[in-house]
């Protein structure tokens, strides 16, 4: 069976999604879980789109031991300088070089004629080579591209030093057969084309990613991009997790195999839906929440008799298991370390007491907890830095009632450390909260989105709150969890502001108003 090396792109175009905005801590966590599902590489981010996305990718560069990382620049020499001062530290850095070949792009974006775009291509490729071993270079809008040219650039290239070529089906466009046909093409009509990997990458616009992603292996890609549940720019890209399961359950048709874990597809779908803030529709391939749900009575009849007359993926190919909850108010220090770690967190001594502290509170007022609940308080806990300067929510108090104003009263203290109180009134009891919250920070803030989720069933359930704020003309995405809506709207709230004073070039501003 042929091995299809997977590269994992979900922090890069995946954080290219509307409204996803991961900070370091975030990005590194989805880092280490993309690591432990197996992913060969990862692309953690574009480091000289900004200092913050910079920092992001030297963290995980340090960080991630088993898998090969990767930035990636346009064509230009302070973007390669930049992606190499972040991933100079990798284990194996790795290098992801763009430059669109399609003659509208060509045209209208670059507006570069083919003779530029292949000498600017080349020259940066072998700029790239004086630094990385490792240069994959993305022929962008490849699908739309003219064949004969795709051909001539991806030679030069390959001679200029490029070891990985990838052909991206950038705007969604093509189709199983033309896009298997583009790589046989390639591999017929350029010369040095066996001296390189060939990659896939496709987009989602008219929902044949995955399958396009398929018909490129059965046609010579020896590698895979795309992201977890299939985030990404516009409709996303192809899910990694529906490649992953469709050439296991397929294996008669598709002689193909990847290194990746399959039962940690669950965790890992689940840190990126919550970090992210995008949720997975109920019905999506593989890890929707009625993948494996039985509504009609014929087919409840069937999975009773047989699971496998309904089934043909099981939850537990997936890591999806019913919860074993263990846990509860009179569980020990010890028992709840233990289980965090089956859950596949590893948290340093402070986070782990913090969380443990967590727990118990919550252990008071929520009879069972539930695995759903720890993973939720958990991801806190590993992603909130506790170091930073920040808002902090001390007490708050609503008062509703159908003829009053609603009205509520907050305290904080403010990253300086010092103590606010107000009291502000809204239309409802979540505007009253965000009113005194914002009046309190004297800040210019908008709310553009807000959502609501239960984490798990039951009246006692946690509420998590995901957020979109536009903080003096910054967009900022937040999230929040509590057992009441109210405080769980408000730490979203606050989490969302104090991620945007976490931006390197925002602090000093946030401190000079202070
Ligand atoms: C298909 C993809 O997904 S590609 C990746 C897309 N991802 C992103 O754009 C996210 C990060 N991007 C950013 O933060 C910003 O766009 C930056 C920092 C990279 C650049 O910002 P700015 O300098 O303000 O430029 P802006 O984004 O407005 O325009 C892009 C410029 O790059 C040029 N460009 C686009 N692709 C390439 C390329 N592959 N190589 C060289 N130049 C390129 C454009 O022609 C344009 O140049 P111009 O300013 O001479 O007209
Ligand atoms: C940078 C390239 C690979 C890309 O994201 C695309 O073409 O969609």
């Amino acid at each position: 069976m042929a091995r299809i090396k997977v590269f994992d792109t979900t922090l890069r175009d995946g954080e290219q999604s509307p409204g996803v905005n991961l900070n370091q801590l975030e990005k590194i966590e989805i880092a280490k879980q993309l690591e432990r599902f197996g992913v060969d590489r990862m692309e953690a981010g574009f480091p000289a789109s900004s200092q913050s996305e910079f920092e992001s990718v030297k963290a995980i560069a340090k960080t991630i031991q088993n898998a090969s990382v990767t930035g990636l620049a346009r064509a230009k020499k302070s973007d390669i300088d930049c992606a190499w001062e972040a991933l100079q530290y990798a284990k194996e850095p790795r290098l992801h070089i763009f430059l669109a070949t399609s003659p509208i792009h060509m045209q209208h974006k670059l507006q570069m004629s083919p003779e530029k775009v292949i000498e600017t291509a080349c020259d940066m490729v072998a700029y790239a080579k004086e630094k990385f071993q490792q240069i994959e270079f993305s022929a962008e809008d490849a699908s739309r591209s003219d064949l004969a040219f795709l051909a001539e650039i991806t030679e030069k290239v390959i001679d200029a030093g490029a070891t990985v070529i990838n052909l991206p089906d950038t705007v969604g466009y093509t189709t199983p057969a033309e896009y298997g046909a583009l790589f046989r093409y390639m591999k017929e009509n350029v010369p040095n084309i066996h001296q390189v990997s060939l990659s896939a990458h496709c987009h989602d616009d008219l929902g044949m990613a995955v399958a396009n992603t398929i018909a490129a292996i059965e046609n010579g890609a020896t590698q895979i991009e795309g992201t977890i549940n299939g985030i990404g720019e516009r409709a996303g890209n192809a899910s990694l997790e529906e490649i992953a399961v469709a050439l296991t359950i397929r294996n008669n048709v598709y002689p193909y195999h990847t290194n990746l874990v399959l039962n940690e597809i669950k965790r890992t779908s689940d840190l990126v839906s919550k970090l992210t803030g995008m949720v997975v529709p109920a019905n999506k391939a593989v890890i929707g929440k009625n993948a494996f749900a039985h509504e009609s009575g014929i087919h409840q009849d069937g999975m009773l008799k047989n699971a496998s007359t309904y089934e043909i993926i099981t939850p537990e190919m997936v890591g999806i298991h019913e919860s074993d909850l263990v846990l509860g108010k009179h569980s020990g220090k010890h028992a709840f370390s233990n289980h965090v770690q089956s859950l596949g967190y590893t948290l340093s001594e402070e986070k782990l007491t913090e969380a443990f502290q967590a727990f118990k509170s919550l252990t008071d007022c929520k009879k069972e907890i539930t695995d759903e609940d720890l993973f939720t308080l958990l991801t806190d806990v590993q992603t909130v830095s506790t170091r930073a300067p920040k808002y902090t929510l001390q007490s708050f108090q609503v008062q509703y009632g159908s003829t009053n104003i609603p009205t509520a009263t907050i305290a904080m203290k403010n990253p300086n450390g010092e103590y606010l109180e107000m009291a502000g009134t809204g239309k409802g009891s979540v505007e009253a909260i965000y009113n005194t919250l914002e009046a309190l920070m004297h800040e210019d803030i908008q709310l553009e989105d807000y959502r609501i989720n239960s984490v798990g069933a039951g009246r006692d359930a946690l509420a998590e709150v995901h957020i979109r704020l536009k903080v003096n003309g910054y967009t900022m995405n937040g999230r929040g969890s509590a057992q009441d809506v109210l405080e769980a709207s408000a730490h979203a709230f606050i989490n969302s502001v104090n991620r945007v004073f976490m931006q390197p070039n925002l602090k000093q501003k946030q401190h000079a108003q202070m």
